[in-house]
């Protein structure tokens, strides 16, 4: 039985964006296989009971700035947060938009899926674009090389029930095992068994899990 990660994420939440780019450097350095399920957090979070990290108490809403800048410089992810946008987006506008339309790419050309969801990230998280925009989803789907056409007709299969479906799917498949947040991570180790880690800060126990060395955060493999 082969070994693999699946990521499920969503580019409202930072510490998917940390998780995701580790998942793609140990794809290289640990020779698995990584598979990206974009969900949709806010999903995740009313069937769970849970709440943002930040809307749970004040104090651990002031703590985070530092956590997320903290983990950024250490795994060499451009976070800059413009905390006006990250808030309107992140708890008024919501990213519903964004991961429908990442799921619509996903379905027709996957191998797409992994720089469009970067390039939504960088949008976000490192430049302060409001990716609820049709305009700004549709620049960084550009930069993640689709083709205009490419982009307008995934915008229209964006609204379709098959991409819908295909959202609510991934993340009722998270739901079913046990996710209450993101990023949501399911590691198979090489007997076939399925693990459930909540965090991008569990690396060395996945390493344990998969019987792999942990590498550190592998910067030099950095594809931003
Ligand atoms: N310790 C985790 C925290 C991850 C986290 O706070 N994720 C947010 C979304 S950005 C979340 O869903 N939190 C739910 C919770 O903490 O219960 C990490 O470093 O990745």
């Amino acid at each position: 039985m082969a070994e693999s990660i699946e990521v499920y994420y969503d580019v409202v939440s930072p510490y998917s964006w940390l998780a995701f780019e580790m998942a793609c450097r140990l794809r290289e350095a640990w020779r698995i296989s990584v598979k990206l399920k974009p969900f949709f957090l806010g999903g995740v979070m009313k069937a769970s009971g849970n709440k943002p990290p930040a809307l749970v108490s004040p104090t651990k809403g002031m703590h985070l700035p530092t956590d997320i800048a903290r983990l950024a410089k250490f795994y060499g992810i451009p976070i800059n947060h413009n905390p006006e946008n990250f808030v309107r987006v992140a708890f008024s506008k919501g990213t519903l938009g964004a991961m429908r339309f990442i799921t619509a790419v996903d379905l027709c050309c996957p191998e797409k899926t992994e720089e469009l969801s970067r390039q939504l990230w960088i949008a976000f998280h490192s430049q302060g674009k409001d990716i609820t925009e049709d305009s700004v989803i549709s620049e960084a789907a550009r930069k993640a090389g689709l083709t205009d056409k490419c982009i307008e007709e995934s915008l229209a299969d964006s609204r379709s029930a098959t991409t819908k479906n295909r959202l609510v799917s991934y993340t009722q498949e998270a739901i079913e095992g046990g996710a209450f947040g993101a990023p949501w991570i399911a590691v198979t180790d090489r007997s076939g068994k399925k693990h459930m880690v909540f965090g991008s800060d569990r690396w060395e126990i996945i390493a344990d899990l998969l019987g792999k060395d942990y590498p550190g955060p592998l910067r030099h493999l950095s594809k931003l």
